[in-house]
């Protein structure tokens, strides 16, 4: 199954873990908000994880605007944590304040362990690494949430009570996001590497870092259905 073009080092690192990306974008979870039979109290319990899994996400990528070395990495790393902070939160504000959940709760909530173990991975491969380590950990859930949102919207079930959450990750405001953050981890990747960058001793250890992140995020989806 081929993907969106966000670029050739994410189709080249999403093809080299064809079994760990499908079992995360075509997770239980995700079908569940497609069909709309993902139960609600699942749906919250992710969404209020999630909102505390977005603080540290935007802590890390803040961490891309310190490990930057041109001026478009620093842009792309600066409006990606703007998007995150002032925008895709807004769905998790608006969606847990119609169910009762207030902000404060959201910001206090109690994380669990496989939200923790996922976001401090990402932070401490920039923390170790250089801003490939922290590009390639980030990238899984920034291009999996874009793919997720296109198979979703272009699916047949209108009447899923999770349009919002459909909504979001579809708008052309997210994949134009993506797009330049796809734009932006090639010259990254080339820039470092060269043009053969396949080639590279560096590359299998970059795709061992995506390769893990995936696998995280498919922790994550596990930890949403089974919390409720
Ligand atoms: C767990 C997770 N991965 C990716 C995204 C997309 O930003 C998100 N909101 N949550």
């Amino acid at each position: 199954m081929s993907g969106p073009d966000y670029g050739r080092s994410f189709a080249a690192l999403r093809a080299a873990c064809p079994d760990e990306w499908s079992a995360y974008t075509d997770h239980a979870f995700v079908r569940g908000l497609g069909d709309g039979t993902l139960p609600q109290a699942s749906f919250l319990h992710y969404l209020v994880q999630d909102y505390v899994f977005l603080v540290h996400f935007a802590r890390a990528w803040s961490l891309g605007v310190v490990k930057a070395e041109t001026m478009a990495e620093m842009k792309t790393c600066a409006r990606t944590v703007d998007a995150l902070v002032n925008h895709e939160m807004a769905l998790h504000v608006k969606t847990c304040a119609k169910a009762g959940i207030e902000e404060t709760a959201l910001f206090s909530a109690k994380e669990e362990v496989a939200n923790l173990a996922y976001t401090r991975y990402v932070i401490d491969a920039g923390l170790q690494g250089d801003f490939l380590d922290l590009m390639v950990a980030l990238a899984p859930c920034c291009f999996g949430y874009g793919e997720i949102g296109l198979r979703l919207v272009g699916a047949a079930c209108n009447d899923t009570p999770y349009a919002d959450w459909i909504a979001t990750y579809a708008d052309v405001d997210y994949q134009q996001v993506m797009v330049s953050f796809g734009d932006m981890l090639d010259a990254a990747v080339i820039r470092r590497l060269g043009a053969d960058f396949k080639a590279t001793p560096r590359w299998a250890q970059l795709q061992g870092r995506f390769t893990k992140a995936t696998e995280l995020e498919v922790g994550f989806w596990d930890m949403g259905l089974l919390g409720a």
